[in-house]
């Protein structure tokens, strides 16, 4: 009860790689916080009626981009959610400006353990052409410096289960938040 009443119903946004849990930690997270979730990745594949991979071929990257912005511009307009974003929302400048109404919190995971995680992956477009290790390297290389940017880094093993990581959540969010003024 003590941090819902110290979050006072700001929302969480849960940023990194394809993979990181996200989506799985978010859920999770939002029970336990007794917060509304969404998944950005998920409105975008209810609005369009189809998979991400689909939209990706057939409207290509910008377009996704462009509804992934919608989106969070919506979403960051409620609060008492936990969102777990899409992994390359931290690329688009403008989409930090809804973020930070929020918390951004970086799931952040060794590479060793996103390859264990998404090697049967079929579903993510950004990961169907190269060497899986090659393309989740390049992609961390470019984008790290920006889920640095979160206001939390969270600095996941491969012994973490989506629930130890939402308790070590659970454990480092009052460090950022601004104490209770007493009455
Ligand atoms: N802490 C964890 N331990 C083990 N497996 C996990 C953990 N978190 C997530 N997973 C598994 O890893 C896979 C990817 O997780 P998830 O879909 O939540 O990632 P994501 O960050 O939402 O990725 P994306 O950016 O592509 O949406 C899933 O199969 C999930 O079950
Ligand atoms: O890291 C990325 O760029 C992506 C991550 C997924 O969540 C989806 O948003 C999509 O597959 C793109
Ligand atoms: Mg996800």
């Amino acid at each position: 009860m003590e941090l819902q009443k110290r979050l006072g119903g700001v929302n969480i946004y849960l940023v990194g790689m394809m993979g990181a849990g996200k989506t799985t930690t978010g859920r999770i997270l939002a029970q336990r916080l007794g917060y509304g979730f969404v998944d950005t990745d998920a409105v975008i594949t209810e609005f369009r009626q189809r998979p991400i991979r689909e939209i990706f071929a057939q409207e290509g990257e910008p377009a996704f981009r462009e509804l992934e912005q919608q989106v969070l511009a919506q979403v960051s307009s409620y609060h008492h959610l936990v969102v777990a974003t899409g992994g390359g929302i931290v690329l688009n400048p403008m989409n930090w400006s809804y973020l930070r109404h929020g918390i951004v919190v970086w799931l952040h995971v060794p590479l060793a353990v996103l390859c264990q995680r998404l090697r049967q992956d079929q579903e993510r477009p950004l990961l169907q052409e190269q060497p899986l290790e090659e393309r989740l390297s390049e992609l961390l290389q470019a984008r790290q410096y920006l889920y640095a940017q979160a206001d939390l880094e969270l600095r996941i093993t491969a012994a973490d289960t989506p629930e130890t990581v939402c308790d070590r959540l659970w454990e480092t969010l009052p460090s950022i938040l601004k104490p209770i003024e007493p009455c």
